[in-house]
């Protein structure tokens, strides 16, 4: 047997699409499949909290001038301005993660990933959440009903915008069926897993016992 996964490279998995396209409800899938062992970034925003959102697990909300106070002590892996509010990852918890060998996931949009493939180059892993159509992006975020009318109007309004940015992306995935959307992640999530240079440590101690015998 190979040894566990803790001695390879943790992976930061990316999660980005047009609001209301299903990257939330995807994240969630992730984080509940136990087995994958995945830890969620949380990040920090200005947004006001939604209903169904509590502070410390979907985000944690913070003041404009804690946002900056962080932004500017380098407390930020990466940040950016979405839709009118800032959000930002905090840089502390992603190195434990990833230092204990385990992979972590962002749900972070274009900008952040942009960033965040400068600063950690192969160990990020990003995916591209498109909806199936223009009406279906409009009728679930009208289904979710958890913005104002103006915040969802924005949201639609900034949507072709970031649908243009599919080719900065290692994967895409059209979330029309769920299931099988998710399905599709986990595949590329084992796959990513299984990349020779994630491993080299660990297949190196193998070979070298296996050529003992
Ligand atoms: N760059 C960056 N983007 C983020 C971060 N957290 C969330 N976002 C993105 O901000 C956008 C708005 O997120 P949110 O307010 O939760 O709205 P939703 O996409 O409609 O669910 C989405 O594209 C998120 O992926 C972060 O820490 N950094
Ligand atoms: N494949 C899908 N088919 C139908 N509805 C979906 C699908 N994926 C997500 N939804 C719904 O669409 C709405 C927006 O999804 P959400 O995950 O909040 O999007 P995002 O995080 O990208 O803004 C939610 O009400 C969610 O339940």
């Amino acid at each position: 047997m190979l040894p566990t996964p803790s001695s390879r490279r943790g992976i930061v998995l990316i999660l980005s699409s047009p609001s209301g396209a299903g990257k939330t409800t995807l994240t969630r899938m992730l984080l509940q499949d136990r087995d994958l062992d995945l830890t969620l970034s949380i990040s920090v925003t200005t947004r006001t909290r939604r209903s169904s959102e509590v502070d410390g697990i979907h985000y944690s909300f913070i003041p404009e001038r804690r946002f900056a106070a962080m932004r500017d002590a380098g407390e930020l892996l990466e940040w950016a301005e979405v839709h009118g509010n800032f959000y930002g990852t905090p840089r502390g918890p992603v190195e434990d993660i990833l230092a204990q060998g385990r992979d972590c996931l962002f749900d972070i949009d274009y900008q952040g990933t942009r960033q965040v493939r400068e600063k950690m180059g192969a160990d990020a892993v990003t995916v591209f959440i498109l909806p199936p159509s223009m009406d279906e992006l409009r009728a679930r975020l009208e289904r979710r009903a958890e913005d104002t009318r103006d915040a969802m109007a924005r949201r639609l309004e900034n949507a072709r915008n970031e649908i243009a940015r599919w080719k900065d992306y290692d994967y895409v995935i059209v979330n029309d069926d769920l299931q099988r959307a998710f399905d599709d992640l986990i595949a590329i999530l084992r796959a990513e897993r299984q990349r020779r240079p994630r491993r080299d440590k660990e297949i190196e101690q193998f070979v070298a016992k296996l050529l003992s015998e």
